[in-house]
């Protein structure tokens, strides 16, 4: 089924240049409604529901545990990656080619080669007040630069909890994100953005893709490499 191109390319360059690349350089954050309109943006959370009932999200890994804490207590969402070329996976595919289309543009006012990304992770928190704790997705270098994550969940409100808290570094001021349908919000995935989900009452479902900063990528690829050992 042919999605209706709810956002043609001028308005995607606008979206970028207008709002995206100003809100990011002046706050390193940026949120925004109806990304993909009702259609699309249903037709995403139709497969991702379809991904969650064919048993294909798996609790999200942690680096390590110390002994006697329970892993939920740190981070309560349930995972998969996809490339989006998946069979069942098509709308997750045409979102992930929209971001792809809104990242390059802004890629060109932003300091840094931005080409690449992670696969997409597919998450869900089930509702049973879990969340995941404050937490830097790019501490150390990784290479990862800008956290994209779109978010799926109708009529949320504020007794479903799951808010996304964003903790501005060197800010006294915190950003409270509601992950609701068809929105985008988009940080550096730096030490500028520590963040927080809090407590999910209702199952809140969201996408992530990770764009890459090639040098620091690179770089931490051959930091990798020295460590293991490998030539
Ligand atoms: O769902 C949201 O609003 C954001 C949740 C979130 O921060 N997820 C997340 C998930 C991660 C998975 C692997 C490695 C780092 C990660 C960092 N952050
Ligand atoms: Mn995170």
């Amino acid at each position: 089924m042919p999605f209706i191109e709810h956002l043609s390319d001028q308005d995607l360059e606008r979206l970028a240049l207008d709002r995206v690349v100003p809100a990011l350089l002046s706050q390193g954050f940026y949120h925004l409604d109806g990304l993909l309109g009702e259609l699309a943006g249903g037709a995403v959370r139709d497969q991702v529901e379809e991904l969650h009932r064919a048993g294909a999200l798996q609790d999200g890994r942690l680096a390590s545990t110390a002994p006697g804490i329970h892993r939920s207590s740190i981070r309560g969402d349930k995972i998969t990656w996809v490339s989006g070329s998946e069979r069942g996976c098509e709308a997750v595919s045409f979102l992930l080619g929209l971001l792809d289309r809104l990242i390059s543009v802004c890629a060109g006012r932003l300091a840094g080669k931005i080409r690449e990304r992670s696969k997409a992770m597919v998450a869900c928190y089930p509702g049973n007040g879990a969340g995941y704790v404050k937490h830097v997705d790019n501490p150390n270098g990784d290479g990862r630069c800008i956290t994209c994550i779109y978010y799926l969940n109708k009529n949320w409100n504020h007794t479903h909890g799951g808010v996304l808290r964003i903790f501005p570094e060197g800010k006294s001021y915190v950003v409270d994100v509601q992950p609701l349908f068809d929105r985008l919000l988009l940080f550096w995935s730096d030490r500028r953005n520590p963040h927080e989900v809090q407590p999910s009452y209702s199952t809140r479902y969201a996408i992530t893709v990770w764009y890459f900063n090639c040098e620091e990528r690179a770089e931490a690829k051959r930091r990798f490499r020295k460590q293991t050992g490998e030539q």
